[in-house]
């Protein structure tokens, strides 16, 4: 995959993944380049949070190497590489009570000096963060007391507050109706438009051809297949990776993949 000449924020190149005896992915190589989108798609447990825990630099390639910007995480300083790049993972453990508000200000750790202590301009970043999510009149409230797509709104409120360059998304629909399904990844949309990356797991191969610019398809028995959204989501290549027959029907302009 090839992005000319913008600011390159994540690279790949030869990666291969293995966990246990399995391979997860043969070799493969990206450029994400500022203002773009790539989503990974596959079957459950075909590699694709373990892929996203590689590129945001939590485990180390089994094959290749992988660059935030120009540099290999060795390089970085891990405060500075915090303030680049952000992780939504899958599930949030809560052991704690908190509330809503401490909760997104978490966000605002790598930014701190050095006594660690917020600043009025922090809690008004993560006000503006959980407003942006609809979720002003909650600031108060105990994390512990919210639904499942309150609770992921959050989480999602406390990456915008980090604030980094490139946002890693583990299934950042989970839990969300259709209307906050919709919201979020038009937000992501929005960000990546005035410059952010975004690197998202999803599992509707429909929102992946609505927001993806690139992606990457696992196909769980090693093979992948990296490109443009539409090198990558054909029909068939989509029906092989999920072992299911999936056609593609053009509605108004639209194009849909539904499961037979
Ligand atoms: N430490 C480990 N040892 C052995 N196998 C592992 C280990 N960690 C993950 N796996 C396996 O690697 C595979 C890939 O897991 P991963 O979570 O990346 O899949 P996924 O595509 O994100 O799945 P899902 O869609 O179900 O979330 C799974 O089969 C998982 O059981």
């Amino acid at each position: 995959m090839s992005t000319g000449g913008s600011s390159i924020l994540l690279a790949a190149d030869g990666l291969a993944l293995k966990v246990g005896e399995r391979w997860l992915c043969c070799e493969f190589s990206l450029r994400l380049a500022a203002g773009e989108c790539l989503v990974l798609l596959g079957p459950n447990g075909a590699g694709k949070t373990t892929l996203l825990h590689t590129l945001a630099g939590l485990r180390a390639p089994t094959v290749g190497a992988v660059r935030l910007g120009a540099r290999p995480y060795a390089d970085w300083d891990s405060l500075a590489a915090a303030r680049f790049r952000g992780l939504l993972a899958q599930q949030q453990p809560d052991h704690f009570s908190a509330s809503v508000l401490q909760t997104a200000l978490i966000g605002r750790h790598p930014h701190l000096g050095r006594w660690g202590w917020e600043s009025a301009d922090d809690v008004a970043i993560a006000q503006a963060a959980l407003a942006e999510l609809g979720l002003a009149d909650l600031a108060a409230r105990d994390i512990l007391s919210l639904s499942g797509g309150e609770r992921q709104r959050v989480s999602i409120a406390a990456l915008l507050t980090q604030a980094p360059q490139l946002l890693l998304l583990d299934e950042p629909t989970n839990h969300l109706d259709l209307h906050y399904q919709i919201a979020v990844l038009e937000l992501f949309a929005r960000l990546k438009r005035e410059g952010r990356g975004v690197v998202m797991v999803l599992h509707d191969i429909n929102l992946a051809t609505r927001f993806a610019d690139q992606v990457i398809l696992l196909d769980g028995r090693g093979g992948v297949v990296a490109g443009s959204r539409d090198e990558v989501l054909q029909a068939a290549r989509l029906s092989h990776a999920f072992d299911h027959p999936i056609r593609r029907v053009d509605i108004d302009g639209r194009v849909i993949f539904l499961p037979d």
